[in-house]
């Protein structure tokens, strides 16, 4: 098998004094949509937020196409091709959809034009000249994934992106992430929705005390599905 595009190994992370990351071995190949899973507070957001350069201390090794990612800055790291979608979205209440859109630089070719995301998006299209926080939290995650695709990046880190949306966005969002794997980007999701992330991703990691401790294809997920929701919480 080709090397994986992304390695994770013994990676540790701190929030200041407090250890949240405790030695995370994880890899994703190339066009694959991978899942974290978890409890609250396992680090699922946190190795996220390790891999995109935004813990302050940080140790292990990250490797992302040859590039040891550990020590580099989050606009580095972002240069590279790897994005980032917060679970509270980020987008600015002050600026408008198309200026929320243009924010983020553009870091390598094969980005979607605006026109493209337009077509893929009709209700930003829509709100173009809308305010950020006159989007509904279907809309504002639409424009935050929007954002990232614009970028180039080929590696996208999905804070849970379904989190509070109604059922008939959720599918929405379902079919995107499809549509995304058909074009051939990279995905790591943290999902607390199971049923959602069973649906759509290759493979699962689970994680639990800031390490991944199991790892099912989705085939042996759908098998054992009670087990392993119930050893989540979920
Ligand atoms: N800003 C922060 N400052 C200090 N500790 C934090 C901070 N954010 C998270 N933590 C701690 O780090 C650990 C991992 O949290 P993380 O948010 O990564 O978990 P998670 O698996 O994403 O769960 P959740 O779904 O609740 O976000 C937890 O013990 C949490 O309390």
């Amino acid at each position: 098998m080709a090397e994986p595009l992304l390695t994770l190994r013994g990676v540790k992370a701190w929030y200041g004094p407090s250890q949240a990351l405790h030695g995370a071995d994880f890899e994703v190949h190339e066009g694959e949509v991978v899942t974290l899973l978890g409890r609250n507070g396992a680090g699922k957001s946190t190795l996220l937020k390790t891999i995109m350069g935004m813990m302050g201390r940080r140790e292990g090794s990250i490797r992302f196409k040859g590039d040891e990612l550990i020590g580099l800055a989050p606009h580095h790291i972002g240069r590279l091709g790897v994005a980032f979608c917060p679970d509270d979205r980020g987008i600015y209440a002050s600026l408008t959809v198309r200026e929320n859109l243009r924010l983020p630089p553009v870091v390598a070719e094969g980005g979607m034009s605006e026109a493209e995301l337009f077509a893929l998006f009709p209700n930003l299209a829509e709100r173009a000249k809308s305010a950020g926080t006159h989007l509904s939290g279907g809309e504002q995650q639409m424009l935050a994934i929007a954002r990232i695709l614009r970028t180039g990046a080929r590696l996208l880190l999905l804070d849970e992106p379904t989190e509070g949306l109604a059922p008939v966005i959720v599918d929405r969002i379902g079919e995107l992430i499809r549509q995304l794997k058909g074009r051939g980007y990279t995905i790591v999701l943290v999902e607390q929705n199971v049923h959602f992330a069973a649906e759509l991703a290759d493979r699962h990691c689970l994680m639990a005390s800031g390490r991944i401790t199991d790892t099912f294809d989705a085939a042996t997920l759908m098998r054992n599905f009670d087990a392993i929701t119930s050893r989540i919480g979920v």
